[in-house]
């Protein structure tokens, strides 16, 4: 079960991926000796069954003027290409002078008033040569993240209809009841790895995007494969079109999706179930990943599905274990040992999916380092505050969502602290005076100047405060609003990217990327390598565990308790690592491809690294060989 049943099992687990993290750099003699887990696949090469100019349209095979001589020959290509053979390296020279131009008057960072326009660039490439895309992404990861992902992902989607050019992945619509089994054969790849599938319907903190949410979907699987590795022929994004309630988008005449109100209740299930259903009859092995569902629904489709599936809610369990990882680093960050986490004072703004994904982790980790019994779980349960759009959420609170009743405070413990049900945000961080402040709102600016004021007479040696919320604009505030009121004495994450804060002579208040990116492809490439069939509840934890511990102490010290997205590729392999270990672990790794669940479970820690590293995708240009059979 979970690597944190208890502090000392947490404990040693840190310590001893810390001491794994020093020759992170590896030991060319243990690579040496070791043999080789499967091969890679992309020193293999790729057969196609077309030719001509129908390769130089297929985005899968196409690699435009890098078509050696040969295989210009082989694949009738001669002639349809300029004559200078380039390298890759040549290709992504001459494509970067092109990006780049618009940077010469572009601001930097979230506000990039270029952003919409690079990301049309960048599309452009996707359609006609993923190889070279994925390479311009993976080179330039902390440049185009904020590109492809968020924050300009959100723009993106809510300009869908002018952006719309070729389609990219496949849409389910409310119309297509009773179709979706032979539907899911359109698709033109018999492997599938990773779906990711929306139905729009709270799309970051944008609210209801209906059709245009699928864009989230693409962005979360381009992460998929410039972190994990995944093979960009074996992704599918999925918008599963059941109408929206967005009264703009019902009255525009350009809206490219379903124009009637959303489905619900049990004719919305049926959709959902038809869609699980088709997708697993043609492709049993595929990682279904939910992404931004409403709170109505996300949490019912989990548990829904969660046993015979094999899926996850990102935005419930991916967060959550990016909290914790965050919350833990922020009880490192204060010099204290992680057994203190139980005493933290959480307070939480927004009881959504979530608020109330985190928050159930967060009272199950407290609950495990305290003991694992009733009593740990009450108490627990008393470190947290929640907040939502009607304020503090107590026993009072009438027609209370069942989701978040567990963190409903106790009228008369509340009492005494001078707070009553629905108390403002700002009164409830003045009489607790927490540790955190942790806000998943979707509501720009909440944590205000008077919240941060508040929040100076904070009992903690070094506040934590995580903005969570997306896009930028949705942040409850900004590094700055926060090291401003604050100081230099905090440990700071948003959910976006934010640049770090100069706080002038030479000192500088770090920014956190506080986002589930660091987690959802490893649990997704974990899940895959293992085989196993569903996801469970330890292979998340160890997957949170493995980020927790990623930092040094040193850094974690410096306000760093994230990584830096550069090293995304190594986080997430490391992830993934964690994910598989834990699934061997739980004895649910049933294998994958050559290796079946015997050898799997023969393999050491370096041996299930390199497992992971061997089986994730490079953007290197395959040899093409033409086959009409
Ligand atoms: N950083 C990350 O990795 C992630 C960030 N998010 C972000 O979290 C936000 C929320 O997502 P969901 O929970 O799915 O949305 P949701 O719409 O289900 O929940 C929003 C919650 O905020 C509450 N709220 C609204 N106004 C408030 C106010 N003035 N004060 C306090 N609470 C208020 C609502 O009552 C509700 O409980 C989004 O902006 C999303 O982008 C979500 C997943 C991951
Ligand atoms: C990051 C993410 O999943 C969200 O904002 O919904
Ligand atoms: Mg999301």
């Amino acid at each position: 079960m979970s690597n944190f049943s208890n502090q000392i099992r947490a404990s040693s687990a840190l310590i001893k991926r810390l001491k794994h993290h020093h020759h992170r750099s590896s030991n060319p003699l243990l690579l040496m000796q070791s043999r080789s887990y499967t091969t890679n696949e992309c020193h293999r090469p790729a057969i196609v069954q077309k030719r001509s100019l129908d390769i130089l349209h297929d985005p899968w095979f196409n690699k435009g003027t890098a078509f050696s001589m040969t295989e210009r020959d082989r694949l009738d290509l001669r002639g349809l290409l300029p004559p200078n053979v380039m390298t890759p390296e040549q290709q992504i020279k001459r494509y970067m002078v092109d990006l780049k131009r618009l940077e010469v008057q572009a601001r930097d960072g979230p506000s990039d008033p270029n952003a919409l326009a690079k990301w049309r660039i960048l599309n452009r490439l996707h359609d006609r040569n993923e190889v070279m895309y994925y390479k311009v992404l993976i080179n330039n990861i902390e440049e185009y993240a904020p590109i492809v992902y968020t924050p300009t992902v959100g723009l993106v989607c809510q300009n869908y209809s002018g952006l719309f050019r070729r389609p990219r992945g496949m849409y389910f619509s409310a119309e297509d009841r009773g179709e979706m089994m032979s539907m899911v054969y359109n698709w033109p790849a018999d492997q599938v790895d990773m779906i990711v599938v929306t139905d729009g319907s709270r799309i970051l903190g944008l609210g209801d995007l209906g059709v245009q949410g699928i864009g989230i979907a693409i962005g979360k699987l381009d992460l998929y494969v410039a972190a994990a590795g995944i093979n960009p022929q074996r992704v599918l994004p999925v918008m599963i079109d059941v109408g929206t309630n967005n009264e703009k988008l019902l009255d525009d005449p350009l809206y490219l999706g379903l124009q009637e109100n959303r489905l619900d209740g049990d004719e919305y299930v049926a959709v959902i179930d038809e869609f699980m259903e088709a997708v697993f009859t043609r492709w049993p092995n595929v990682i279904v990943q939910f992404e931004d569902f409403q709170s109505k629904w996300a949490f019912k489709l989990l548990q829904r599905y969660r046993n015979t599936y094999r899926m996850f809610n990102d935005d419930v369990q991916g967060t959550a274990g990016v909290a914790i990882a965050g919350l833990l680093g922020a009880v490192r960050a204060q010099g204290r040992p992680m057994i203190d986490f139980p005493k933290q004072k959480i307070v939480v703004a927004g009881a959504g999916s979530a608020g109330i994904g985190v928050l159930n982790s967060a009272r199950k980790t407290m609950a495990r380092m305290l003991g694992n019994n009733e009593h740990a779980f009450g108490s627990a349960q008393r470190q947290f505050w929640v907040v939502d759009a009607k304020g503090l959420i107590t026993e009072d609170r009438e027609n209370i969502d069942p989701d978040a009743l567990p963190f409903a405070r106790k009228v008369n413990e509340i009492n005494r602290q001078d707070l009553r049900e629905g108390a403002s945000l700002v009164e409830v961080v003045q009489k607790v005076k927490p540790d955190v402040l942790l806000g998943l709102s979707a509501v720009g600016g909440l944590f205000s100047k008077e919240v941060l004021e508040a929040l100076k007479a904070s009992t903690s040696t070094r506040p934590a405060i995580f903005a969570m919320s997306n896009p930028t604009n949705n942040a409850e505030c900004t590094p700055e609003e926060a090291y401003s009121s604050l100081g230099e004495n905090i440990i700071f994450a948003s959910g976006s990217p934010f640049k770090d804060v100069d706080l002038g002579n030479g000192r500088i208040g770090h920014c956190n990327q506080g986002n589930n990116m660091y987690l959802f492809p490893g649990i997704g490439l974990g899940t895959l390598l293992s085989g196993s069939r569903i996801i469970t509840d330890g292979m998340l934890q160890a997957a949170a565990e493995c980020l927790a511990a990623y930092m040094t102490e040193e850094e974690v010290l410096k306000g760093v308790i994230f990584p830096s997205i550069s090293s995304i590729r190594d986080i997430t392999k490391e992830v993934a690592a964690a994910v598989v270990k834990e699934a061997i672990e739980e004895d649910v790794a049933e294998g994958y491809r050559g290796m079946d669940a015997r050898e799997l479970r023969k393999l050491s820690q370096e041996e299930i690294e390199e497992f992971v590293k061997n089986n994730m995708w490079n953007p290197d240009y395959p040899t093409l060989v033409y086959r009409n059979d």
